[in-house]
């Protein structure tokens, strides 16, 4: 089945390359991280995918249309870039309302998608005096309106509290485990671990990488292993003459890359030294992240 589709595409703003040559593709059935560090380009990707900002250059199709040729747009796609982006004045029930009905959907569907996203009690209130994780709903039930094989969302976590975070994660892989295609931006990537199973991460526009988060974790997680010794300077030389690159870690322990776990028990039982922690390192997808974008971030730090 066709979803999103996203060959080659650039935009400039002026002199700056926003977005630079990128291509991916969002499948059906998962939720897609889209992660990047601030200004990355996520934002004015996603606008472009939804027809709200034009390429330079290069296609996206969405359902293998481009946006614009979208009958009914939003009984293909579903999409939350900003979620205070409510009319204040209206109840919950007639904001959904106006959307299906100058959209051509039946008004039933008002009724399922706040039943779905646990507004039925607030259907009547009015949408300003909503905390922000019930316009995140709000916003989010307005997406379900055509019931889309396509959603997208732009940074939804943003700003809300634990619980909140805990239901739009749940709520995406529930969509997913649908048959949905779901398209989720993010700049943390702790919470695309907890969410994706796909990531495609950008920097400063363009591709870094386009992968599975079990392949990730593979790739950059099997790296170095932590040794606790009495006599760590010793062992490190052992360590160096075994072909083992050896760094301090904290509270005199070593870190060892290069040599794996069973490698260094045995040169250590080889050469009687007791070790008191043998620990291979698993990096964290937050570590893999931070070495992918590394060269893309828009300001660094300056080491003092
Ligand atoms: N309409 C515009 N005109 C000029 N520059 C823009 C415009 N929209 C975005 N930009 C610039 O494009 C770059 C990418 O912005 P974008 O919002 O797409 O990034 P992002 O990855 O979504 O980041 P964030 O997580 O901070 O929203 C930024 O440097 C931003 O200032």
């Amino acid at each position: 089945m066709t979803t999103i589709e996203v060959r080659g595409l650039t935009k400039r703003y002026g002199s700056d390359l926003v977005v630079d040559d990128l291509s991916f593709s969002v499948e059906p059935g998962q939720v897609t991280g889209f992660l990047g560090p601030n200004g990355a380009g996520k934002s004015t990707t996603m606008k472009m995918i939804l027809g709200l900002a034009k390429p330079t250059r290069g296609s996206v199709s969405v359902g293998g249309r481009s946006y614009r040729e979208l009958p009914v747009p939003l009984t293909e796609v579903g999409a939350l870039l900003d979620a205070s982006a409510v009319h204040g004045a209206r109840t919950a029930y007639n904001h959904l309302l106006a959307l299906a009905v100058s959209n051509g959907l039946p008004r039933r569907r008002v009724g399922e998608v706040l039943g779905r996203t646990g507004l039925d009690g607030v259907a009547g209130k009015r949408a300003g005096g909503f905390s922000l994780g019930m316009r995140q709903r709000l916003g989010i039930a307005a997406t379900l309106l055509g019931d889309p094989r396509i959603l997208i969302f732009d940074e939804p976590v943003n700003g809300l509290d634990p619980e909140g975070i805990r239901w739009i994660r749940d709520f995406m892989r529930e969509l997913a485990a649908e048959g949905r295609a779901v398209l989720v931006s993010s700049h943390l990537m702790s919470e695309m671990a907890q969410t994706a199973d796909h990531l495609v991460v950008i920097g400063r526009g363009r591709l870094i990488a386009d992968t599975g988060i079990a392949e990730l974790m593979h790739a950059t997680g099997n790296g170095t292993v932590l040794v606790r010794t009495a006599d760590p300077s010793s062992f490190a030389y052992h360590l160096t003459a075994a072909g083992g690159r050896v760094r301090d870690g904290l509270q005199g322990a070593l870190v060892v890359s290069g040599l794996s776990g069973e490698e260094i028990g045995k040169l250590a039982a080889y050469h009687g030294v007791p070790l008191s922690e043998l620990t291979p390192q698993r990096a964290s997808l937050e570590d893999a992240f931070m070495e992918l974008t590394k060269d893309s971030v828009e300001y660094q730090g300056v080491p003092a």
